[in-house]
């Protein structure tokens, strides 16, 4: 039988994981499921316990199913990258769960469960390579340069955020954070190369690399994106006003934001970002560093358990 493990994050969603933990261990021991269970203590140790598990000397394949947020999933991805034996499951427990919206899993943690032990489609998936001068970093919602970026930052550091989240007004304080973004962030020009195609883009606000679908907690930013296809999606929102970047951003909620002709939408395998002058990126609302950065989708690197992923048909 395949060995089974979960990496933990107990903090995810303010704390309100360990809720979910409890829900999921109490229907493992009524099903007499044997696992191991890993709590994460700090930031970057899923990435660290993924790399442990992997190399453990085990011959048979093994499953890694992670408890926490897109933030936990995204670490272990990361560490889970060139480990051919391991396959990924996620039972959502963070705010955003961009991931289970984008590949068809529940958002409840039990029927996730169900979908992990009935041993449902396995999929071997794409993800994003990011290389940024020695270093490459990976994802598998999205990664995105500019005003999404500072906001993920401001978020991810934000006092007001977490004490709303104990409140579950998490979202009072994101949207503070845009609108306050929304006066205070510049626009930068960008030189983006497509595959062969370069262009250069006058004052963007934020250029997104998609995987899949969703992104920010359900807006559905690349409504065509498919990670099955080798190709990510590109957004670029390039030469508007505040004003209108605020009607962009609401609109991404329902996908509207691809009428406007600001919003140019383009797809691709391999993408470089050039600036004027650095800018904040972040990978899977992770902040990892600034402009220039090169961009690849990487085929059939990852399997994953899934539900029916949007973009196959
Ligand atoms: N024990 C810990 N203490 C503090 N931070 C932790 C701990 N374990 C993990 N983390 C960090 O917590 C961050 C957020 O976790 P995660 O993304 O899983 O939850 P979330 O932010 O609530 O969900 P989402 O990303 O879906 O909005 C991650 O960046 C992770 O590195």
């Amino acid at each position: 039988m395949k060995q089974m493990y979960f990496i933990i994050n107990l903090q995810a969603k303010n704390g309100r994981c360990r809720k979910v933990w409890e829900q999921i261990e109490q229907q493992l021991t009524q099903y007499g499921t044997p696992y191991k269970a890993c709590y994460t203590e700090y930031s970057g140790h899923a990435v660290e316990l993924t790399k442990a598990i992997a190399q453990e000397e085990y011959e048979e394949e093994k499953t890694i199913v992670v408890v926490g947020g897109d933030g936990t999933l995204h670490e272990v991805v990361n560490g889970a990258i060139g480990h051919s034996k391991l396959t990924i499951g996620f039972i959502p427990g963070g705010s955003g769960n961009d991931f289970s919206r984008g590949f068809g899993i529940p958002q409840d943690p039990l029927a996730a469960l169900k979908l992990i032990l009935d041993e449902s489609p396995k999929n071997v998936v794409d993800i994003g390579r990011i290389s940024a001068g020695t270093t490459s970093h990976y994802f598998i919602n999205n990664m995105g340069v500019g005003f999404d970026a500072a906001i993920s930052d401001d978020a991810n550091h934000s006092k007001l955020k977490a004490k709303l989240n104990v409140l579950s007004l998490g979202s009072l304080a994101y949207a503070f954070i845009v609108i306050k973004k929304l006066f205070t962030y510049q626009s930068t020009d960008m030189w983006i190369k497509i595959d062969e195609q370069e262009k250069q883009f006058k004052q963007v606000w934020f250029v997104t690399l998609a995987n899949q679908v969703y992104y920010g907690g359900g807006m559905k930013i690349a409504p065509n994106a498919s990670a099955t296809d080798g190709l990510l999606d590109v957004i670029i929102v390039h030469n508007l006003s505040r004003w209108k970047l605020l009607s962009v951003f609401i609109s991404v909620f329902w996908g509207g934001h691809t009428e406007f002709k600001e919003v140019c939408m383009l797809k691709g395998k391999k993408v470089s970002i050039q600036t004027q002058k650095p800018v904040i990126a972040h990978a899977d609302g992770e902040i990892i560093g600034n402009t220039p950065m090169e961009v690849e989708a990487v085929c059939d690197s990852l399997t994953i358990i899934t539900g029916k992923l949007e973009g196959t048909g």
